[in-house]
């Protein structure tokens, strides 16, 4: 199976074809609209949790069936952190595993032209290689926390593959990082770690507290990409990517859980101390991915942490904090 880059399967997409964006409220899928709308695209085929349970085969097909969309970028999926993940396992092996097999057969039925699927950076080994390339997927035994999430996010990327190879059908899958940006989930407890800890950051310096706790030692580390820059990202492999392979998309840059606190401490304003909570679990050790093979196709990300932390806390107190008073 060729992976090129302009292969009789990929085509730059019309910019008046219909793109369904599916999670369009999402963190991730409000950054793909508004990337789509800044290119040119007019066509954009939109439908909340509430209008279509994506979960619901029947619906599925017969919207599909009913709107035909083009292409589609799949970014509808059940997504929290570490305590989530570690909760609900049940509902983040079948949710997502539902979600995404009913979208994927019916936009092959349906004649989708290319569909982009989205899984995780958390699908490699727990103890993969660092940087982790786009190989090592399947090679080792996975992180426990989200084991789950992670088993339909590989079943995910095969079932792209499985329909590319029988029906050589335009299916591709990009593998992000550690998210954050505008629209994230700020749960006290579901959330991921960026989000978490600019709310608990920001309401321990509203309220005068002396300390801030944080999960686990400290000592994980994570690699951090911008929404925009993901969204960026997404869009590039749509219009230029048509490989059997999956694409790992991240930054490079990586920071230590605690000095991730001590930035977002700092973005914060928070003048207080860090505290640490040893019974919440750190989860993988670390997952830095080695996104060169993207680079290779001509994709760098633009936002900085520091730079995308700030925007990220103004939007928070913007949107977040002024919605709840
Ligand atoms: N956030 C991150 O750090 C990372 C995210 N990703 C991937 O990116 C994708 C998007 O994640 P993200 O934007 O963060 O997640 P969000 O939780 O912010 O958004 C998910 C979206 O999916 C929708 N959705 C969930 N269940 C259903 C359903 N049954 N039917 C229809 N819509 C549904 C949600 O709607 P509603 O809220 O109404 O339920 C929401 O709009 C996922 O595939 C995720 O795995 C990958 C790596 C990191
Ligand atoms: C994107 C990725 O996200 C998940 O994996 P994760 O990277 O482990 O996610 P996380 O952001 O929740 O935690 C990162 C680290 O940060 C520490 N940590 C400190 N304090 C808080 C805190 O307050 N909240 C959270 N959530 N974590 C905290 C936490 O203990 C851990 O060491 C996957 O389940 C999976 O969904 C996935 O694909």
């Amino acid at each position: 199976m060729a992976e090129t880059i302009g292969s009789e399967m990929s085509s730059i997409p019309d910019k008046s074809a219909k793109v369904f964006v599916a999670g369009h409220r999402g963190l991730v899928g409000s950054a793909i609209v508004r990337k789509l709308h800044q290119l040119g695209y007019t066509n954009l085929l939109l439908r909340t949790h509430a209008e279509l349970d994506l979960t619901r085969q029947a619906d599925v097909e017969s919207f599909f069936a009913q709107e035909k969309p083009v292409h589609v970028i799949l970014a509808a999926a059940k997504v929290g952190g570490i305590h989530a993940n570690n909760t609900y396992p049940a509902d983040f092996i079948a949710v997502n595993l539902q979600i995404q097999t009913n979208v994927i057969h019916s936009a092959y039925l349906h004649g989708v032209k290319k569909l982009l699927f989205l899984g995780s950076s958390c699908i490699y080994p727990k103890f993969a290689p660092q940087p982790i390339p786009e190989s090592a997927l399947l090679t080792g035994p996975l992180e426990p926390t989200n084991e789950w999430y992670a088993i339909a996010k590989i079943a995910g990327i095969k079932t792209c593959q499985a329909y590319r190879i029988q029906h050589q059908w335009d299916a591709i899958s990009g593998m992000p990082t550690n998210l954050y940006g505008p629209n994230d989930n700020f749960h006290p407890q579901n959330s991921h770690v960026l989000p978490a800890l600019m709310r608990r950051f920001h309401e321990a310096k509203v309220s005068g507290a002396e300390e801030v706790v944080v999960w686990g030692s400290g000592s994980p580390l994570r690699e951090f990409l911008h929404v925009d820059d993901l969204a960026d990202a997404c869009v590039f492999l749509l219009e230029r990517y048509s490989g059997l392979e999956h694409v790992n998309i991240g930054s490079g840059q990586e920071v230590t859980i605690k000095e991730l606190a001590e930035l977002v401490k700092e973005v914060v304003g928070f003048e207080g101390k860090l505290g640490w909570d040893s019974t919440k679990p750190d989860g993988t050790p670390r997952k830095l991915m080695d996104s060169s093979k993207l680079a290779s196709l001509g994709w760098t990300p633009k936002v900085s942490l520091r730079d995308g932390l700030r925007q990220t806390y103004e939007w928070y107190l913007e949107n977040v904090c002024a919605a709840s008073k």
